[in-house]
This record gives C-alpha cells, structure tokens and sequence, in this order.
C-alpha cells in the first residue's frame, strides 16, 4: 500500500487526518509542528501521540520527504536538483502521465539564497521560447511535491527567498500551488513571510484573482512584449488573457504597500529591444504600479531570436526609468548547467533513484 504523505498538508487537512486516527483535533498542530517546525524524518519520532494512534499512521502515511536524485552545480555558486515526481511508495503527481522529473533551483547570492521551485512537470502554456514548454505537460505537482523541494534541499534552512519561477505555470495549478503558499506562510507551517515569495505567472487570469485574493506574496507576470500580435506569436496564452486585460485588472490591486508587481521582459536583439517597444510597455504599465525585470534570452535549441546586448538592455531601462518605471536588468545566475530561467526541463524517464526514501 502507496502510504501518503503528511508533508504539503494544510492544518485542515492534518485535523481530517487527527480524525481519522482517533485522535483530538489539537493533535492536528503537535503533527504540523513536527513536520515543519521539527522537521521529524519519520512518525514514529511523534512520540507524543499516543502509540495506538501513533502506529495507525504509521501504517497509513509517511512524512514523506524525498531527497533530490542529483544535482549539478554551477561555476557560480548556484546549485540545479532533480527530483522524482514518482517513485516506490511516493507520488508528487496529480494527473498527467508523469515521465518526467522536475527541478529547483538553488541560488546564493550574498546575504539572499534564493530558491526557485517547479510547479508542474512540464507546461502545456506553450511559449516558444521556453524549454519547460517545449516538453509539454506531464503533470501537476502535488503540494507535497513542491513543499519538499524547499524541504529536501541540504540548503533548506539557510534559505531567505522562495521564487515560483521554475517548471510549469503556478495558474494552472492553481489549488496545489495555493495549498503549498498557505505551509509556507502559515504560522502553524514553514511560517515564512509572504514578502519573501515571489509567483510568477504569464497572466491566466482565473488563477490569477485567487492568488492575489487569498494570499500576500508578490507576484510577477511574464510579458516580453507590449505589443499583442507580438507576444501572440511567442506566447499563445495572449490570446485567452491579453496582457493589457491582466494589467487592467491589476490596477484593482495595491502594490503600493506591502506586496509588490513586476512585470518580467525578455529582450531579444531586433524584436523587442528597441525604445518604440520601452514607450509601448511604459503606457501598458501607467497606472500600474509595477517594476521591470530585463532578463537575458537564455538560448535553447531550435528558436532563432538572440538575446539583446548589454548596451542595448541598458539604453531600454534607462528609457523606461525616464518614462517613471522602475526597471532593473537581471543577473542570468547557473546558464553553464541549463539551471537559468528557462532552461529547465527535469528527466525523460525514471533515474537512477538513489539513497531517496525517507518514508
Ligand atoms: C520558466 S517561467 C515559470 C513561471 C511562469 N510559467 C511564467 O512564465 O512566468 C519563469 C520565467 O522564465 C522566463 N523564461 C522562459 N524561458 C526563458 C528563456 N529561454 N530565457 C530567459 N527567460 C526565460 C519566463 O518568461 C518567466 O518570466
Ligand atoms: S515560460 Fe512559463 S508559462 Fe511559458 S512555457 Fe515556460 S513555464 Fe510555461
């Protein structure tokens, strides 16, 4: 019998749980204390749960953790981790037909050590430019599949930020990813400010209004480009939720405050780097109070448009800041292991699975 996990689990969830095991309602936060406060590798260290109870769900769950099955790590300090999303005795997957692995990202960077998670396995959005959409979609991950990533990390306890920023698009799987950011942030959970997590979506709007309504985190939304045929033919999701619909939207928001917008913006030599495009994306973000994230083209095999240079980049954001938006050009961090924003395309098949099992 597959014994499922206790990890990714709200405290609701944990009371059904408490229930079931005859046990009292309370026993509910004794168990999530010891798995995110304690971070207990196993049921049986509950030993204040009463035996009875204790060795009943033993027999019915596990806590569930799943280290990484490799890794590789960059010349610049950033580590990649793949993890299985199936294996013996766990599943990290609902729905979809698995085959693949997925990853996080490691970064450090001074005093910040950033993780970046997987949402999904793969990623039926379809952006051209973007290796995880190439793959496809094989699944959505389990909140207990993207929990363990920030928890099965070596690094996990000197970590200060979370980026939803790997594989998959965090809308699409809305209610895992929900699920996940309520652990992180619960004082019951991982107990982790919202501020210092970061969703980053391309705008699927449905998705979308729930995590800005039901969670504090910040988010970003990916545009590449002001224009809407444009980024129509290198985003199909364009046309489901125009860009300049999410804005409109978001302008209901407060990002003045506690919480903040950014807008991420790819920049490809000769298709979008040049100042018509810095004055369009100005007037889509007016009234918006959103910053601009420039970001590097990270090439991958089999599309053609080329990252801008750096004078370029930088020509664009000082436009942009002219033009009163705030625009920064990102540091590309772990290119030379394919660990950069997306790159990431997780494992065909099922790898080697070593010293994994912590059920
Ligand atoms: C991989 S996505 C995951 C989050 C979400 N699906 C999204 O698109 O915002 C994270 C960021 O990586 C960007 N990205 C995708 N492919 C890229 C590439 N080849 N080079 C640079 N950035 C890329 C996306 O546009 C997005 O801003
Ligand atoms: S950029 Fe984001 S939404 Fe687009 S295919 Fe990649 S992961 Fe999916």
């Amino acid at each position: 019998m597959v014994r499922k996990p206790l990890i990714g689990m709200t405290l609701g969830e944990l009371e059904s749980v408490a229930a079931e095991a005859g046990l009292r309602r309370f026993a509910a936060k004794q168990i999530a204390r010891r798995l995110y406060v304690n971070r207990s590798q196993s049921v049986s260290e509950m030993t204040e749960l009463p035996k009875a109870s204790r060795e009943w769900l033993e027999e019915h769950y596990c806590v569930g953790l799943q280290a990484p099955i490799a890794e590789a790590r960059s010349t610049d300090g950033t580590v990649k981790y793949l993890f299985a999303t199936r294996g013996e005795g766990f599943d990290f997957l609902d729905g979809g037909a698995g085959g693949r692995d997925v990853e996080a990202v490691y970064i450090p960077d001074r005093e910040r050590a950033t993780l970046c998670v997987s949402s999904q396995a793969g990623c039926r959005m379809g952006c051209r430019f973007c290796m995880t959409g190439r793959q496809g979609f094989h699944g959505n991950l389990t909140a207990a599949g993207i929990i363990n990533q920030v928890m099965a990390i070596p690094e996990s306890r000197t970590l200060t930020n979370i980026v939803f920023m790997g594989m998959g698009e965090p809308m699409d799987n809305i209610e895992e990813v929900l699920k996940a950011v309520e652990v992180l942030t619960a004082p019951w959970g991982l107990a982790w400010s919202p501020k210092r997590i970061t969703v980053s979506s391309i705008g699927k709007l449905d998705g979308l209004r729930r995590l800005l309504d039901e969670t504090k985190v910040h988010v970003a939304i990916s545009v590449h480009s002001p224009f809407k045929q444009e980024r129509e033919d290198l985003m199909p999701v364009e046309k489901a939720f125009p860009v300049a619909g999410v804005m409109g939207v978001m302008k209901n928001y407060d990002f003045a405050h506690q919480r903040r917008l950014s807008a991420e913006y790819i920049m490809w030599r000769g298709v979008n780097d040049d100042l018509r495009h810095a004055d369009a994306l100005a007037r889509l973000l007016k009234g918006v109070d959103c910053r601009v994230n420039l970001i590097r083209f990270h090439a991958i095999p089999g599309f053609d448009h080329v990252t801008a240079d750096t004078e370029t980049m930088e020509r664009f954001r000082d436009r942009l800041n002219e033009l009163g938006v705030t625009a920064t050009i990102r540091t590309s961090r772990g290119e030379d292991i394919e660990a950069a924003c997306g790159m990431l395309s997780g494992k065909e098949g099922a790898v080697e699975k070593e010293g994994v099992a912590n059920c």
